[in-house]
């Protein structure tokens, strides 16, 4: 039941179902997944409860109601919750709750939507498999062997079981795009500035974006609707007019519309076939459509992970600055650490206090991140790596308006790969930074990128497929994306363990 954001919202305006019901399904469908799957750091049962039964009320005594009233929505641990705990998934903020609402947050509130809970990630949003979350791995729900993807998984997870019709993620270098893949839904990476960044615990600022997840184009387009918009609070937000999406995923026709297929990253050594395979047939169904498809080249695409991996960990190393136990953050009393009274250096008590809150409070990706990007932005090696790095992607930003001169999206593929086993990259960051290959390239160049479900593996594992277009233009991805989803059934598959009820 739980897997349509526009049923529920149907039944709930037309009273077969109140918003107590639904939300108590979406409860339910959390006890019976949440023990396998761990795709929640925190559940608000009674929160949840209250606000629904205020939307019944307000129902029932004919008082006019959001667009959302009553839909349950999960939110990624990366954006800030008055009322919830927001740990992105760190023991740094394992007993942090925020004394405000995000702005999408509040956003979503304000049209309506019962916040369910938060859903786990990788920490501080670093990683592509959500394992390096101090709250535990998240399973797949395709299979529970597999990682869901990161740093969304959880918000993934959350949609793929069943237990909402829609969540919030965040994509720094493929944060919802991939995970949605992995979990065979429909994941929207807005333009840069598009939605609101205030209230999310900034990965990398000039990179961070929130974006909506759900099973198809349409729940993201409502999400979308309810997110978008510009917040004084965000000085990197702009100033442009939403657009009516969901009008904009009426308007079907790919006729005229100008597709540019990547075929350099499908060709790539080390693509899956099933990957392939999906990019081929999403092609084809555009070209049954009425759409032109060309051949597109992004020149500088070979340098997109190496430039993601600069900018990225420097911008990190900042960010995260403030977590020092006295600013923000878990404290750790230097004694605890193993150092012993003699030990520290008694003429900086604060900076071992700092020391050992860092050493205990962040995980080994999360120190990996804040090294290299220290190391970048050292006086010696500014120019060489950080300043370098900011050339780079200026080249890259080049290659997108060369390329949106001719065509009007562009397409490709998600991730290298299906779903990959839990535990198989966790030592290799290497590997893991590879999973970013095919989406790092519209964070970088602020493009807004939508995943698509485009086919299930031989192994039973859903394959994405990526359409990107040019800034500010979601409603042309949306109409692309919801006219490959009228001719294809790929986005109306569930997995076995999908709850029902
Ligand atoms: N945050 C993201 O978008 C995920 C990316 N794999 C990273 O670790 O940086």
């Amino acid at each position: 039941m739980l897997d349509s954001t526009s049923t529920i919202l149907e039944l709930l305006e037309s009273g077969d179902a109140t918003a107590r019901e639904v939300t108590e399904t979406a409860l339910r469908a959390i006890g019976a997944t949440e023990p396998t799957n761990n795709a929640y750091t925190h559940v608000g049962y009674e929160s949840a409860l209250r606000a629904a039964d205020a939307v019944d009320a307000d129902r029932k005594a004919g008082r006019p109601l959001p667009p959302l009233a009553g839909l349950p929505v999960a939110i990624k641990d990366v954006l800030c919750t008055s009322d919830m705990p927001t740990t992105c998934s760190s023991n740094m903020l394992r007993n942090f709750t925020p004394p405000y609402d995000a702005t999408v947050v509040a956003k979503l509130k304000q049209a309506g939507a019962i916040v369910i809970g938060k859903t786990n990630m990788d920490e501080f949003a670093m990683g592509a498999s959500t394992e390096t979350s101090a709250m535990g791995k998240t399973c797949n729900p395709w299979d529970t062997d597999r990682t869901p993807g990161g740093s969304s998984g959880g918000a993934a997870a959350a949609v793929a079981s069943g237990t909402v019709p829609l969540s919030i993620g965040t994509d720094t270098g493929g944060s919802i795009r991939q995970p949605a893949a992995f979990c065979g839904i429909t994941g929207l990476k807005p333009t840069y500035g598009r939605c609101s960044r205030y209230g999310l615990v900034a990965f990398a600022s000039s990179l961070d974006q929130a974006g909506p997840l759900g099973w198809s184009v349409e729940d993201v387009a409502i999400g979308l609707q309810a997110m978008a918009g510009y917040d004084p609070a965000d000085s990197t937000s702009v100033d442009h007019e939403v657009s009516d999406y969901r009008a904009a995923i009426a308007e079907t026709d790919m006729k005229g519309v100008r597709v540019g297929v990547l075929r350099e990253a499908t060709d790539q050594e080390g693509v899956a076939p099933a990957i392939r395979t999906a990019v081929a047939e999403a092609e084809k169904v555009f070209r049954d459509l009425g759409a032109e498809i060309v051949e597109v080249s992004l020149q500088h695409s070979p340098y997109w992970v190496p430039t993601y991996y600069v900018i990225a960990p420097c911008e990190a190393s900042s960010n995260l600055s403030r977590f020092d136990g006295a600013h923000y953050g878990y404290r750790h009393a230097a004694e605890e650490n193993g150092a012993s009274e003699s030990s520290l250096d008694k003429t900086e008590p604060l900076e071992a206090m700092y020391r050992a809150s860092r050493a205990a409070g962040f995980g080994s990706e999360v120190k990996r991140r804040i090294m290299v990007g220290t190391y970048a932005l050292s006086e010696g090696y500014y120019d060489a790596y950080y300043n370098q790095a900011l050339k780079v992607r200026r080249l890259i930003r080049g290659d997108y308006d060369t390329t949106f001169g001719s065509v009007d999206l562009i397409l490709g593929p998600v991730t290298p790969s299906p779903a990959f086993r839990l535990g198989e990259n966790t030592d290799d960051p290497i590997a893991m930074y590879l999973c970013d290959l095919f989406t790092v390239g519209a964070n970088l160049a602020g493009v807004p990128a939508i995943s698509l479900p485009g086919g299930i593996d031989d192994d039973g594992l859903p394959v994405g497929i990526q359409l990107q277009a040019p800034v500010m233009q979601e409603s042309k991805l949306l109409a692309a994306g919801a006219a490959f989803q009228s001719a294809t059934s790929h986005h109306q598959r569930r997995p076995d363990s999908f709850v029902t009820t």
